[in-house]
């Protein structure tokens, strides 16, 4: 039996309206990413990735074609608290401590103060800012600040996860570590997963189900599921079924923009 769909797009289409006229985002999408899938967009900046998220996030409004999340509008699934969300750029309050900062969303949902002690903990961890608790975003580095942004949406344990390339500006090695323990919060929690990324070795490592786009208008122009077993060791990416979808996931990027 085929898991429940969390997104599903059909012929979704999304404009911005500017005064040089209209940008076409998004042009007849049509997806459908089930529960315990992890989905990556790949794709040229301007392609519409950021985009895709923030329509199923609800910051962005469809202009034509339809959309669900868990079977609900945007708006109902924003309401019912459907997602976490990590930004490009590490959006904390710069008055709040880390700690404070991921106790946002918690506080809100009114979690109790103990449950609230637990889940910050144990998102700290994970992304290896234990002991930085009680220190301001400023006092961090930057890749630090985008951690503590992702222990923010961890702690908050929605199913849903809309992760807009979190790693981008962390060098390799960090990169790699955190690579591997989001697969393994993944495996662990079943969550369903969107992450946009400019690198193809990062999406194939993550993804089971990796979605190439390409700009002007913003279109899905391959959908490829992965081969690869659930569990990955890093070295997985030296191996021949690797490099394969790797190669795959180049020439649909190739082929988006042959037409230009
Ligand atoms: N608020 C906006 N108003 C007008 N145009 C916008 C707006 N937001 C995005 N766009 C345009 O829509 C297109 C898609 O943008 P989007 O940010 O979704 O692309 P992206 O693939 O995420 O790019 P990147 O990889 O650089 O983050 C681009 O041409 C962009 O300039």
């Amino acid at each position: 039996m085929q898991a429940p769909s969390v997104v599903s797009a059909k012929d979704l289409c999304l404009s911005y309206q500017t005064n040089d006229g209209a940008v076409h985002a998004l042009a007849d999408v049509n997806l459908d990413i089930r529960r315990g899938e992890f989905v990556s967009f790949i794709g040229p900046s301007g392609c519409g990735k950021t985009t895709f998220l923030r329509v199923i996030a609800d910051l962005e409004r469809k202009t034509s074609g339809d959309i669900a999340v868990n079977g609900m509008t945007p708006d109902e699934a924003r309401k019912a608290r459907a997602y976490g969300y990590v930004f490009q750029a590490p959006a904390l309050y710069p008055w709040r401590t880390i700690e404070k900062n991921i106790a946002l969303p918690l506080e809100i949902m009114g979690y109790p103060k103990h449950e609230q002690k637990k889940r910050i903990a144990g998102a700290l961890d994970l992304v290896e800012l234990t002991g930085f608790d009680k220190k301001f975003p400023w006092q961090l580095s930057g890749g630090m600040q985008q951690r503590a942004s992702i222990a923010r949406a961890l702690a908050f344990d929605a199913d849903l996860l809309l992760m807009d390339e979190p790693f981008g500006a962390l060098d390799e090695i960090v990169r790699d570590h955190l690579n591997a323990a989001l697969l393994k919060l993944w495996a662990r929690t079943n969550k369903t997963i969107c992450f946009v990324t400019h690198s193809i070795p990062e999406a194939v490592y993550l993804s089971t189900k990796i979605v190439v786009m390409s700009p002007r208008p913003g279109r899905v122009t391959d959908v490829i599921d992965s081969t690869l077993p659930n569990e990955r060791p890093l070295d997985i990416r030296e191996t021949p079924e690797f490099l394969e979808i790797a190669h795959r996931v180049r020439e649909g990027l190739r082929a988006g923009h042959s037409y230009e």
